[in-house]
């Protein structure tokens, strides 16, 4: 059933039927429309939001908008809780920043040189040839920090350990704090680059000696068709956008749960827009908790250009979990 699901929305030939798709702004927008898939849709009310440390880049926890899905207990949307300053700051970690040594990135060694493989922004942005553009653009994938997973063995390496960003660490702890799940250590975290036409297929995410806490993933860029299914490739699986901003959490039932990408679609979203009063007042406060350098860039059009020019037709995913369990000190 999952597989097939999956096939529906992927298709190229034809554009696929998008009417069961849910998206969780409908529910506040228009109620009691029949035409809209919402009545999988709750709105949570977020109470836990003292004691949170407040960032740059994010609205106030009062101001986002919660969403579960009643059908699959544990997974929580909250719909784009960051400003557009702060949309921009992320998008630039992890096209500039993350892919950078000692991180990992897919990047073929016999295909791609050591300049490629640790600066692959920068020769993005100054390539002219226009084959080796999307050449590098197709390629690159993912990269990973905190603790490696090793594709071949599924496992993650004790031996191959790269730092945790100190900003995405507080970013997480934020999210994870206002849902009430105050000891979430951020331990290892996965970029997906999804060039408009690439996928993922089915899978979970197992590999985890912890697998009770959550696992966080945010979206910037284009829109994703996004497909949470049960413990089974058997279940059917429910359909739905995730935007610019987007923050899921999959948690208790659904965090071994089956999910995938079939499809990434071109929004009109102008990436460019002047940025708003709120954005520039935000970039001033004194914090030292982010990058504030390229905080400060990131509202600069030239600076921001290239950066924009990458999203146009991509989405970018990070993925992130706790590996260990509490009070262990080693992997194994
Ligand atoms: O891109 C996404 O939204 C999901 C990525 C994912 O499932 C993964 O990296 O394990
Ligand atoms: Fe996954």
């Amino acid at each position: 059933m999952f597989k097939l699901i999956f096939k529906q929305y992927k298709t190229k030939s034809s554009s696929p039927d998008l009417t069961d798709v849910i998206n969780v702004d409908d529910i506040d927008i228009k109620q009691n429309d029949p035409q809209k898939n919402t009545n999988n849709v709750q709105r949570l009310i977020i109470s836990n939001e003292q004691n949170v440390q407040l960032i740059p880049g994010i609205k106030k926890p009062s101001d986002w908008r919660a969403y579960a899905l009643t059908h699959h207990p544990g997974i929580i949307i909250i719909r784009n809780p960051f400003t557009e300053r702060g949309q921009r700051y992320w998008t630039a970690r992890c096209l500039r920043d993350y892919p950078r040594k000692p991180n990992i990135v897919n990047l073929n060694e016999r295909l791609f040189n050591d300049a490629v493989r640790s600066d692959w922004w920068k020769q993005l942005d100054q390539c002219n040839d226009r084959d080796e553009f999307q050449r590098i653009k197709a390629a690159m994938r993912w990269t990973t920090f905190g603790y490696h997973h090793n594709w071949d063995t599924k496992l993650y390496d004790e031996q191959m350990q790269s730092p945790f960003p100190e900003d995405l660490s507080i970013l997480c702890r934020l999210f994870a704090n206002v849902l009430g799940y105050c000891d979430f250590k951020p331990e290892a975290a996965i970029v997906n680059y999804y060039p408009v036409g690439s996928t993922l297929s089915g899978h979970t995410d197992h590999s985890e000696p912890n697998k009770s806490a959550p696992l966080l993933s945010l979206s910037f860029g284009q829109t994703a068709i996004f497909l949470i299914g049960g413990p089974t490739l058997d279940e059917k699986p429910t359909a739905l956008y995730l935007q610019c901003g987007d923050v899921l959490i999959m948690s208790e039932e659904s965090r071994l749960c089956y999910h995938a990408v079939p499809r990434i679609i071109k929004t009109q979203k102008n990436w460019n827009s002047k940025l708003t009063n709120e954005d520039i007042d935000d970039a001033d406060n004194g914090s030292n908790l982010l990058d504030m350098d390229l905080f400060q860039k990131v509202g600069d059009s030239n600076f921001w250009q290239p950066f924009s020019n990458y999203i146009y037709d991509s989405r970018i995913n990070i993925n992130i979990r706790q590996v260990l369990n509490p009070g262990d000190l080693k992997l194994s």
